[in-house]
This record gives structure tokens, C-alpha cells and sequence, in this order.
């Protein structure tokens, strides 16, 4: 196997190749939808939008979405907040051949989490997740400090997972922030239903 450049990270099917801290294990590997899971450990929940638009996939990802080259993409990069502290850098990439029947609701996004609009449709398929130990060189190592305006961490972890949908990929990494393990299940208020004579 050839070793990855700096740029390129080496994505690994198994979260045991990462020798991640523990306390990241379960934000690394829980399925269903990372915006519930952070809602659940939170009070206020946002989606900040960096940027969609065209853009170039990187090189580590150009296979994963079926592209023989980097190739032209749509590039969709956020910041989910908890409490308004930025959790988990999001960067997803739809290949330019998509079209809106594949993916309707995904160019009209906004500050709408994706994954509302990917649980829950039947016709979405989700793919494996992989896993990937992200150093200085790589670019969505760049792009997450940059956004975290901080000085720059030396490792940070990530997965990605490949969506199909009718003819449609999209793929979805999802950076965590040093951020993630402060963060606490919320013990929700139980509301209950009292009838009126209890009143
Ligand atoms: C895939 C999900 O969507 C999240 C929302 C994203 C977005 O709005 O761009 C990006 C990364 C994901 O963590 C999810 O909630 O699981």
C-alpha cells in the first residue's frame, strides 16, 4: 500500500486503527443522525454554513465518490455549534453529475442540518463508515482550524460515510473538534400530560 502523501489521509474500516481517546469512540461510531445526537447534548443546536459551492474533490476522497481523477464537485463545508461552540466540522461533496432528482433537497440547504433531509427518506442508502487520524497537512486539517480561528491541533479525527440516493453519492466527512468532549447528554424536561381536573 502506498504510503498517503500529507495531504491524503489513510481511511481505515475499523475505529480501532485510530488509537482514538476513548471518550471520542462514540461520537466516531454512532449511527443514526450526528445533528440528534448533538441536539441530545445541547441546548441550542445550529448549523453555521461556510460555504456550497462548486469546488475540486480532494484526492482522498476522488475514488470514494467513483471518480477516476479529482474531478468537479458540488462542496457543501459547516460548522455545527453546541451552545454556539463549534463541535464537528462538516465537509460533504456531491459529484457534478448528480442532478436534483438524486438529491432534491440538498442545493437549497441553508443552515438546515443534511441530515435532516438524509434519515428518514426511504430511498437513501448509507454506507460504511470509515475512519481517518487528520495531520497538519491535510486539507480539511487546514480548513477546520481555520474556521476554529485557533492555534492548530496537532491531530483530529474523523469519519465519512458514502449516501446513495437513486444515481446519486454523496459523501460526508465529519471532523471532530476538541470541542466534542465537553459536551453532556441533556436531561430533557419530561413533559407530562395532566387532564384538566388535576389543574
Ligand atoms: C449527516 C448528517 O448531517 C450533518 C449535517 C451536515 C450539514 O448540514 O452539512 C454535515 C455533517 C453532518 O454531521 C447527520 O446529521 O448525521
Amino acid at each position: 500500500m502506498r504510503a498517503p502523501t500529507l495531504r491524503q489521509a489513510h481511511w481505515y474500516g475499523h475505529v480501532n486503527a485510530l488509537n482514538a481517546p476513548p471518550a471520542l469512540r462514540h461520537w466516531l461510531t454512532g449511527g443514526g443522525s450526528l445533528t440528534a445526537k448533538l441536539k441530545d447534548h445541547s441546548q441550542a443546536f445550529r448549523v453555521q454554513c461556510l460555504h456550497q459551492r462548486p469546488g475540486r474533490c480532494l484526492t482522498d476522497e476522488t475514488a470514494a465518490i467513483g471518480l477516476h481523477r479529482p474531478g468537479r464537485v458540488w462542496e457543501r463545508e459547516v460548522l455545527l455549534r453546541c451552545d454556539n461552540r463549534p463541535v464537528v466540522f462538516g465537509h460533504t461533496v456531491v459529484p457534478m453529475s448528480a442532478t436534483a432528482t438524486d438529491w432534491p433537497l440538498f442545493s437549497a440547504l441553508g443552515e438546515r442540518s443534511l441530515g435532516s433531509t438524509l434519515f428518514g427518506d426511504p430511498l437513501v442508502r448509507r454506507g460504511a463508515l470509515q475512519y481517518a487520524r487528520l495531520r497538519a497537512g491535510h486539507p480539511l486539517m487546514q480548513r477546520a482550524s481555520a474556521a476554529l480561528e485557533l492555534d492548530r491541533p496537532q491531530i483530529l479525527y474523523a469519519r465519512r460515510c458514502l449516501y446513495r440516493r437513486r444515481q446519486g453519492m454523496l459523501l460526508v466527512t465529519e471532523v471532530f473538534l476538541p470541542a466534542v468532549l465537553e459536551l453532556v447528554l441533556q436531561t430533557k424536561p419530561i413533559t407530562t400530560i395532566t387532564n384538566r381536573n388535576e389543574q
